[in-house]
């Protein structure tokens, strides 16, 4: 499993569009067969790419969880979420299957011995894009499709900015230990997410991008606010971003996104706001 060490936001000054993008970008999430897992040293996220072919696939195939997580399977001390960005595909959780069509969630709780993945139709595959944070306490197993999830409108035409954020694991919707996990759709012609922009020195997130032509790109936007930078981020690309950066991204064209935070608390409001003009 690969592993990212944290970044200090003095040094992150300095560095080059490569080792901006060796920190905080993931790519090739989706390979069919395999998955692909970055485990990132703050707040010990892991985000995953979870693309099963013909065979289903186990959350710890290929990993010694021992020498990577010091359990003695994998959800011991974690949680996990995921939504499903491919084609229809299972999640069986312990004996229990839980369908997952194009767009739906889980939330599988500490504890869950047995996680395998599969595709239905191998030629139109699932791609599960799954977060995992430590966690302390065993909720239940909850399935949640788009309806399920809490909807918020944010935005206008004018601002080049109308998208519907949609909570899928969220204080309001599902229990998790610290993982909060949701998907944003931006309308057609719109292309700011997150704009104006925050940041949240209690949690880090990660963005995950996808809906993208395969000739798009969302240039995402990190750094402190008055010392941004851009990283152009592709179709099915992730972002790490830590506590002390702003995650903003301007496509060229509509897209969606996955954006999921662990850290201190789960006040999905509690952000620290930044005017666009006070920006460097
Ligand atoms: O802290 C919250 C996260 O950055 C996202 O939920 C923001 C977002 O989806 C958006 O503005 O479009
Ligand atoms: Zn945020």
């Amino acid at each position: 499993m690969e592993i990212r060490q944290p970044a200090n936001s003095k040094d992150a000054k300095h560095y080059t569009t490569d080792r901006l993008r060796e920190e905080f970008l993931i790519e090739d999430l989706f390979i069919p067969g395999e998955i692909k897992r970055v485990y990132s040293h703050i707040d010990r996220i892991i985000t995953m790419g979870i693309c099963p072919s013909d065979k289903s696939l186990g959350l710890g195939e290929n990993l010694d969880i021992w020498k990577t997580l010091g359990t003695t399977y994998f959800l011991e001390r974690r949680e996990l979420g995921m939504i499903n960005v491919g084609g229809k595909g299972s999640v069986t959780v312990d004996g229990d299957v839980f369908t997952l069509n194009a767009r739906d969630g889980l939330y599988v709780a500490k504890g869950a011995k047995e996680v395998t993945f599969a595709s239905d139709d191998p030629s139109n595959p699932a791609k599960f894009y799954t977060l995992s944070a430590p966690a302390h306490t065993a909720y239940k197993n909850v399935h949640i499709d788009m309806t399920k999830a809490k909807q918020v409108d944010l935005g206008s035409q004018e601002s080049c900015n109308k998208r519907t954020i949609f909570q899928y694991i969220h204080p309001e919707v599902v229990d998790s230990c610290q993982l909060m996990m949701g998907l944003t759709k931006m309308a057609d012609g719109n292309v700011w997410n997150t704009m104006p922009a925050h940041t949240h020195e209690r949690r880090m997130e990660v963005y995950f991008y996808f809906d993208l032509p395969e000739d798009a790109a969302v240039f995402h936007y990190m750094g402190e606010p008055t010392e941004t930078r851009h990283i152009l981020t592709k179709n099915e690309q992730a972002v790490i971003s830590p506590s002390w950066s702003i995650h903003s991204g301007c496509g060229t064209c509509a897209y969606s996104f996955i954006w999921g935070m662990v850290g201190e608390n789960k006040a999905f409001d509690d952000m620290d706001h930044i005017k666009i003009v006070d920006m460097k």
